[in-house]
């Protein structure tokens, strides 16, 4: 078993919470809607749709934006069987849903969350998705959007001052090829995991859909926006150490579980599992850009890195971290502005 990772998204449906700020995630499924019609029209066997199909979403935290994920899969495998059948799906096909995540994750606001309007049985399923959390071959389609970039652990030697590999910062900027090859060796082992608990618990044929972001070749994580951001959360950490607010040595040892692939490296970690056939590798764009506001830029931050931030350094701690968050996003608004381009993408896979 793989060790659990403590992060969470913050849960509940307060102004801190991940449901209020995640819109940004969900906007990616709904660009990404038609070509998952398209993708999973032209991959899915019409053998494969039977009385009961279940789909799956891994890594899903409190909603909404996972009803958004499952509702466009289940939309996609019915217009597929009206179309080639000409009969109602709604008389043949009974749906399950299963919401995977974290047992800490905040599934009461997800269950309370869940659309009237929704055509198919629900469960949550907790545990780490590194490992099985399914029987084998039990579902048709999985799903993860905005969650194939965790690893599982901080790479070895990265939070240790005194080894040559020691990050200075709170992730992996692309600057430091050590520490890069320490966070890439982390993440394909750990995305090695992922497709081979997935490829166990999918039917043969079925479908596994990875949404989330990518950098572009030859640019580093730091010079894009997302990368920025993460750097101005590690400046109000050390600041905040400076002041004697929290220790040096905490922040030293501090480094987030989260590892930003290129382009190809995704393709040469799925190609190396070798599980799975890539249908469809898709540049994804959306209209709504990142936020430039600080304000919204250090909330939405917060409800997303403040569970980790508070684990390790407390909730005051982090509080105000995000204060100082808010002020540097001041400061570098031109930094943020002109941040180069990452790449939000579709990915399809075909389990062989
Ligand atoms: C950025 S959120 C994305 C949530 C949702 N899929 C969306 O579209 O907004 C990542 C989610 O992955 C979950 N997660 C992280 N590591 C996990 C693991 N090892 N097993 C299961 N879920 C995990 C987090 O708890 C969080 O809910």
């Amino acid at each position: 078993m793989s060790p659990t990772p403590e992060w969470v998204m913050v849960g509940g449906e307060g102004p801190d919470s991940y449901k209020q700020h995640s819109s940004y995630q969900r906007d990616l499924l709904k660009a990404a809607k038609d070509k998952i019609n398209a993708v999973i029209s032209a991959n899915l066997s019409l053998d494969l749709i039977s009385s009961r199909f279940s789909v799956a979403d891994f890594g899903c935290a409190s909603g909404p934006n996972t009803f958004v994920a499952v509702q466009n899969i289940i939309d996609a495998v019915e217009d597929k069987y009206l179309r080639e059948t000409g009969q109602n799906p709604a008389d043949n096909i009974e749906f399950q849903v299963l919401f995977n995540d974290l047992s800490n994750n905040d599934f009461n606001t997800l269950f309370q969350g869940l659309p009237s309007s929704r055509r198919y049985y629900s469960a949550g399923v907790p545990g780490s998705f590194f490992d099985r959390v399914l029987p084998k071959q039990s579902i048709h389609i999985g799903v993860m959007n905005y969650a194939f970039q965790f690893t599982s652990k901080i790479p070895k030697g990265i939070s240790d001052r005194n080894s040559p590999m020691w990050n200075r910062d709170i992730h992996c900027t692309g600057f430091n090829n050590k520490v890069k090859k320490a966070y890439f060796d982390q993440y394909s082992l750990d995305s090695k995991n992922i497709l081979d608990a997935r490829a166990e618990e999918l039917l043969p044929g079925g479908l596994l859909l990875l949404l989330g972001l990518c950098l572009r070749d030859g640019i580093k994580m730091s010079e894009t926006y997302r990368g920025i951001v993460l750097d101005l959360i590690g400046a109000s950490l050390n600041d905040l150490a400076q002041k004697g607010v929290i220790e040096q040595d905490k922040v030293d040892s501090f480094n987030i579980t989260l590892y930003i692939a290129e382009e190809d490296e995704l393709r040469q970690i799925i190609e190396e599992n070798g599980k799975f056939t890539i249908e469809a590798f898709e540049d994804i764009i959306q209209s709504n850009g990142e936020s430039l506001d600080p304000k919204i830029l250090a909330v939405s931050l917060k409800s997303a890195f403040g569970g980790i931030i508070s684990s390790h350094f407390g909730a005051e701690a982090m509080r105000k971290a995000f204060e100082l968050v808010e002020a540097k996003a001041h400061q570098e608004f031109s930094r943020l502005k002109n941040a180069k381009p990452a790449m939000q993408y579709l990915i399809v896979l075909r389990k062989n």
